[in-house]
């Protein structure tokens, strides 16, 4: 599919489930935002979240065929990593974002062998959430040079993650769904 095709068919995901919300809100890093994309509302509905499996299927074939494991970002990415890992049969991980208090004081959670993993978030706005994981993750020994996200904000995420040496890699931008959205009003 070609970049606008994947965003035309996550838009249309996105619509179904009422999930592209207007409105004043706060993001993840404090900043504010007219629009908000509620990527867990495509999470209640098997048909929904099957065609955004999909699509995160397509949009990172080739990193996820390198990867020995697929690593989530809680809580948002964390479903999507399992999905991803479930459909490919590879190893699941994900990272929390602070170190559990209690119990095994982990924050990287499954175990899954040292290798090449790719990281996976639902949303990336400034990158940060993700620049945290994989900064863990490099420090308890994986290779990280890809992320994958549904929906990159284009707010910066994507020169942070470079900057690390980690490559962005989304199914869509958000201006790409907005023009979508624009281009199939009904
Ligand atoms: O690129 P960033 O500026 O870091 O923003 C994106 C992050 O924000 C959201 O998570 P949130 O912090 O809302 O937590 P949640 O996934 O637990 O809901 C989203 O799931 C990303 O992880
Ligand atoms: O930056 C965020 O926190 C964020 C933006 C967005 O559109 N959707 C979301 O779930 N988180």
């Amino acid at each position: 599919m070609s970049h606008e095709e994947l965003a035309d068919v996550l838009a249309k995901v996105l619509k179904k489930r009422g999930a592209v919300l207007r409105g004043d809100f706060v993001l993840s890093s404090g900043r504010r935002s007219s629009v908000y994309i509620d990527m867990r509302r495509l999470l209640g509905d098997e048909s929904s979240y099957t065609v955004a499996l999909d699509l995160l299927l397509e949009a990172g074939a080739q990193e996820l065929a390198r990867s020995s494991a697929v690593i989530g970002v809680a809580t948002g990415g964390l479903p999507w990593a399992a999905m991803l890992a479930l459909r490919l049969s590879k190893p699941l991980g994900y990272v929390r974002p602070e170190r559990k208090g209690h119990g095994t004081g982990s924050q990287v959670e499954g175990e899954p062998p040292r290798g090449r993993v790719v990281v996976v978030d639902d949303v990336a706005t400034t990158g940060s959430s993700i620049a945290s994981s994989v900064e863990v993750l490099r420090n308890s020994g994986y290779t990280v040079t890809t992320a994958l996200v549904l929906v990159d904000r284009g707010e910066g995420a994507r020169e942070l993650l470079a900057s690390m040496g980690v490559r962005l890699v989304s199914v869509a931008t958000l201006e790409s769904i907005l023009k979508a959205l624009d281009r199939n009003p009904a």
